[in-house]
């Protein structure tokens, strides 16, 4: 059994209290997410809201959600993310929900989704992109859920780790794929995984998140030049002190690092 095994079973238990059918409400059209990674210069940036991770426990418990999300806004964040998995990320609906009043740029739902009534209940509070993990799904289950995502005009990201996974998400032709530098089954991290896989593949007609493991402008400047258009940062922004600031020197604003 590794991590996201466990992370799985509870979420199966956890869909069983889920009403049969989790009805969407009425609410405003996502947000376009895409239209926000063409920047020319410097790469865009998704900071992640994030209180504590199984490979890390504890990553700032104290943290309030809207604070932080209101600091990552300031500082030039071009897209939040806000883990909602209660279990092993002590996030919750009610944070994104919170930070949906507040925010002017696209959320992020971060969870594991294996079922559709996820992606309504993601709708429903207010996410305007998924996630959807190729690991922790099968090829039909995968295009279901993006096509079903899709008809609710959310953005997807399409998550993958490895050339395996990359073939299978490019089967359905998705507009964004995420590369994960950490492998979730190991907790190894290495941010060249996206420097490798965009070699092979970068040419490709599609916009490539870098994900995990981003702790400098050094670190981002090889994403930029591996031919990643966005990045996704949890855990360097969740420790910051100072988070304006660091948002700029990883959007390679305002440094000459690198
Ligand atoms: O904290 P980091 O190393 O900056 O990573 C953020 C993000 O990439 C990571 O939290 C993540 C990427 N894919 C996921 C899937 C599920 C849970 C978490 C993740």
């Amino acid at each position: 059994m590794t991590i996201l095994d466990d992370i799985v079973a509870v979420k199966k238990e956890k869909l069983l209290a889920y009403p049969k059918e989790e009805q969407l409400i009425t609410r405003k059209k996502p947000k376009d997410f895409k239209g926000r990674l063409q920047a020319e210069d410097g790469i865009a940036l998704i900071g992640e809201v994030k209180r504590a991770s199984p490979s890390q426990g504890d990553i700032n418990a104290v943290m309030d959600p809207l604070k932080q999300a209101e600091a990552y806004m300031k500082g030039g964040a071009d897209a939040i993310s806000v883990l909602t998995e209660h279990h092993f990320f002590k996030g919750s609906f009610s944070d994104l929900e919170e930070i949906s009043k507040i925010a002017d740029v696209p959320l992020l739902n971060k969870d594991f989704i294996i079922d559709k009534r996820q992606i309504n209940r993601a709708y429903n509070h207010g996410a305007d992109i998924i996630l959807l993990i190729v690991t922790i799904l099968d090829d039909a289950a995968l295009l279901d859920l993006y096509q079903y995502a899709d008809s609710l005009g959310l953005n997807i990201i399409v998550e993958v780790h490895n050339e395996d996974e990359l073939k299978r998400a490019l089967k359905i032709s998705p507009v964004i794929i995420g590369i994960n530098n950490r492998d979730l089954k190991t907790f190894t991290v290495d941010i060249s995984n996206t420097e490798n896989l965009l070699k092979k593949y970068g040419s490709q007609d599609i916009h490539f998140i870098a994900e995990s493991g981003i702790h400098s402008a050094a670190d981002a400047q090889r994403m930029k030049a591996a031919g990643a258009s966005g990045m996704l940062v949890g855990e360097s922004l969740m420790r910051s002190d100072s988070i304006e600031e660091k948002i700029k020197e990883l959007k390679l604003g305002d440094t000459n690092e690198g």
